[in-house]
């Protein structure tokens, strides 16, 4: 009898504390006074609602919409706040911050001993300070000639798909090229996934699944555990998780070889992160980590770096392939310094030109790769927001870069792809690039800068000259994305992709 009572008062008491607990955070939490909507203020997993069902990757596009209505601040959740006004960016990611990264939003992400999932601001300084010389202009400067030795091979790849009547699909075709590339600067060894026919090699899909499939892992942690089933259950549940077990297996082999042959002296000729994790710096304190802590920062590294690049250069693409002004403007240009179809120029050669710098710059504010919020901590003692209003500590805030790069006030025509925009008014060009924010800014801005300009400016520049690219039944709309972490486009791009006779 007491057992059966106490069942019953058991679901009536927890919807009591529900109710309650609404009632707290729409009333009477500290973030009551920000707009937005009623079921954020209640719930996590209003953002869920957003991003995976009912409707898909839509987060980034609603806060947009209730910014139009309620201003540069909302709540989107019960102790968060998304702010679009940009007088706040440059406060909110800024080098010496104390604004840092929640852990509780980055611990489910897996490989803890990474850079990038390093919340602990003392913990990421030591790990970031171990790859901040490889990541240095200076060092990038030495992938120049790996590089380039990957695009040639690539773009007899598009021949060979020209020659055989097949158009390519770009954005998979991009991202095989930037695997290559980044894998053989991370492991001294590329994945081989330019030599997929179809460019659709697993890495190539599993990273980008990865990375898709993270809003769910964000809203539903205990999904993570599928990964630590069994493999011969897990791979019946999700492809995606015998696809991670393949890569897990591939990059140990990867280090493995790297490791032996380093030992043996057999060092490769331009920098890689390998080399620079298995050599240590006492003065630095920096040690050699764990196998399983060098995994973790390489595949994060490939999966930062792949995607992200992949998807800039083909949206841009995209853009000036379906503008011929800009394209034969480009051409022209590009001319100047590669006269030939097989002509190759010095990176710092190529940096130097003003149209194709301007096309890259462009290709970085509309492709907006990374897209959404990175959310930060407020510090202890709360902040005051530009419009004077107080947010606490311990609240989640975040800015989204393409609200900052599709807000009309800093960019004009923000939906237009204008190369030209970089190359008018002085005045107006400082505040572009003040606002220009792909990589976003401070201690956690991304470390692969240099690196993903070097990718875009070669694989831009040697694609246009070398290969007359023509867009096969592709349109706007099939360019619409979700915001899926990275854009999940809605279409494919595809390229009739003959090489240029001169
Ligand atoms: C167009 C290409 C790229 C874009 C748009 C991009 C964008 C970003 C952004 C916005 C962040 C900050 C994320 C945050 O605040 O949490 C970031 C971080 C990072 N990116 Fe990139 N990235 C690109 C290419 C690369 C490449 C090529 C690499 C290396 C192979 C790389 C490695 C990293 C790393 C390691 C971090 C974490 C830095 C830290 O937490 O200290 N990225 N990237």
């Amino acid at each position: 009898m007491f057992n059966l009572n106490f069942l019953v008062a058991l679901p009536i008491l927890y919807l009591i504390y529900l109710i309650s607990l609404a009632i707290y955070r729409i009333w009477f939490h500290p973030l009551s006074g920000f707009p937005g909507p009623k079921a954020a203020a209640v719930s996590e997993y209003w953002e869920g609602w957003w991003n995976i069902w009912p409707h898909k990757g839509g987060c980034l596009f609603e806060l947009e919409r209730l910014h139009k209505i309620h201003g540069g601040a909302v709540r989107m959740g019960p102790n968060e706040i998304h702010v679009s006004d940009p007088r706040y960016y440059h406060e909110l990611y800024r080098l010496g911050s104390k604004y840092y990264k929640d852990p509780e939003m980055h611990k489910v992400l897996g490989a803890p001993s990474s850079t990038v999932a390093e919340t602990d601001p003392i913990l990421h300084k030591v790990r970031r300070s171990a790859l901040e010389q490889l990541f240095s202009r200076q060092s990038i400067l030495k992938l120049e000639s790996m590089l380039i030795g990957k695009i040639e091979r690539w773009s007899n790849k598009l021949e060979e798909n020209f020659k055989a009547g097949k158009p390519v699909a770009m954005e998979f075709a991009l991202k095989s090229l930037t695997m290559d590339m980044v894998t053989t600067f991370s492991f001294g060894q590329e994945f081989g996934a330019v030599e997929d026919p179809e460019f659709m090699s697993i890495p190539v899909r599993l990273f980008r699944n990865y990375l898709m499939s993270l809003h769910i892992i964000k809203a539903f942690p205990f999904v993570k555990l599928l990964q630590k089933l069994p493999y011969f259950i897990a791979k019946h549940i999700s492809p995606s998780v015998e696809m991670g077990r393949y890569l897990e297996e591939l990059s140990s082999d990867h280090i493995d070889t790297f490791v032996k042959k380093w030992n043996n002296g057999d060092k490769p000729s331009f920098p890689t992160v390998l080399g620079r994790l298995l050599t240590p710096n006492e003065e630095k304190g920096f040690q050699v980590p764990s196998k399983q802590g060098i995994k973790d920062e390489v595949i994060t590294l490939v999966s930062a770096g792949n995607d992200t690049t992949g998807i800039t250069s083909m949206v841009g693409l995209f853009q000036i392939l379906k503008n011929q002004k800009i394209h034969d403007r480009l051409l022209a240009e590009l001319k100047t310094i590669l006269p030939n179809v097989d002509s190759i120029a010095p990176y710092q050669e190529l940096e130097k030109l003003p149209y194709l710098t301007a096309c890259i710059k462009e290709s970085l504010r509309y492709a907006s790769a990374a897209a959404s919020r990175t959310p930060r901590l407020v510090p202890p003692g709360g902040i005051y927001l530009p419009d004077g209003r107080f947010v606490p500590a311990g609240t989640r805030i975040g800015m989204a870069i393409y609200l900052i790069h599709y807000n009309p006030d800093l960019f004009q025509n923000p939906n237009t792809f204008d190369p030209e925009r970089w190359l008018k008014d002085p005045t107006e060009i400082a505040l572009q690039n003040k606002f220009l924010v792909p990589f976003s800014k401070g201690s956690r801005a991304c470390l692969g800068i240099n690196l993903a300009h070097m990718e875009l400016y070669t694989i831009m520049a040697y694609l246009i000259r070398r290969h007359d690219l023509r867009i096969h039944n592709t349109t706007d709309k099939d360019m619409e994305w979700w915001d899926m972490v990275i854009p999940e486009f809605k279409g494919t791009f595809k390229a009739w992709t003959s090489l240029r006779a001169e």
